[in-house]
């Protein structure tokens, strides 16, 4: 089925001298617009490459990307990507991190007006009262902010997120997921995420797509998660349904897809 986001017969084998392994083989996957996916998988199955494939950072060895009916070839702002270690610019404020970015892509934009964009977008993730602050200034939950802010300003077509909580302590992730499902409430980016924590997939997402170990990683399964929105964290501990779709993420990760080398040691 033709979606917003199309992830066709994507395979991928990387070569360095003589030597090649074969990383994805066959990921197919349709995202409509407004749906949020979490990628999950074991460390090394091929996450990180599905994503800088769909960024355009990577190419594939086959298969195509086609977002909103054009094939994806190179980086672009319809597709902004935040990264787990905030790739902030050390010199510059958290106004400019985000201002570097707006001037780049919204170049139709006058300067008043992309003055009130910037302000717009870090006001949106809590971070107006540290506009001058240098990155150096603030936690690594700010930092993660401002990255987010950044990455919305250039209003993209799709929202890639590379573990965008996994360096956080348990009490900022919980703030900063909050408000990622807030703002996703009000925006409805289209979004992909990948994850280790399956709380954290199941509490944020529409589907999850679970990943097979590699080499040779493919989707294994994909789980819809009808859960009803706005999502209350606290609520859903006790909602059976929540249960049931957590147990189904860590059965797939723990009895089908057991690492091999957790075998070995366990
Ligand atoms: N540029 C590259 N050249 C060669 N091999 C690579 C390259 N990038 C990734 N790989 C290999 O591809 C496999 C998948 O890597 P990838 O980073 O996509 O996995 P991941 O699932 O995101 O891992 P993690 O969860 O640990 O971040 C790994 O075996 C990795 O070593």
């Amino acid at each position: 089925m033709s979606r917003y986001l199309n992830i066709e017969k994507v395979s991928k084998t990387f070569t360095t001298g003589k030597m090649s392994t074969e990383v994805l083989v066959d990921i197919n996957l349709s995202v409509a617009r407004g749906e949020y996916i979490s990628i999950i998988g074991h460390s090394g199955c091929g996450k990180s490459t599905v994503l800088n494939i769909v960024a355009g950072l990577m190419d594939s060895t086959s298969g195509a990307v086609i977002l909103d009916g054009k094939e994806v070839s190179d980086p672009g702002p319809d597709r902004s990507m935040v990264f787990q270690n905030h790739s902030l610019l050390p010199w510059l404020t958290v106004y400019q991190n985000v201002a570097i970015a707006v001037n780049k892509v919204w170049r139709s934009k006058n300067a008043k007006e992309k003055d009130e964009w910037v302000r717009h977008n870090l006001n949106m993730v809590h971070m107006s009262h540290a506009l001058d602050k240098l990155p150096s200034e603030i936690s690594g939950g700010m930092k993660q902010r401002v990255g987010i802010a950044r990455a919305l300003a250039m209003e993209p077509k799709v929202l890639l997120l590379d573990e965008p909580f996994g360096a956080l302590d348990a009490l900022t992730r919980a703030h900063l997921q909050d408000e990622v499902m807030r703002i996703q409430n009000d925006l409805k980016n289209t979004v992909i995420m990948i994850t280790h924590d399956v709380d954290e997939a199941v509490l944020l997402s529409d589907r999850i797509v679970m990943m097979t170990n590699g080499p040779s990683a493919t989707i294994g399964e994909i789980l819809d998660i009808d859960l009803p929105r706005p999502r209350d964290r606290i609520a859903l501990a006790d909602n059976p349904k929540y249960n049931q779709y957590r147990q189904a993420v860590l059965r797939f990760l723990y009895e089908k897809q057991r690492k091999v080398e957790a075998a070995v040691s366990a």
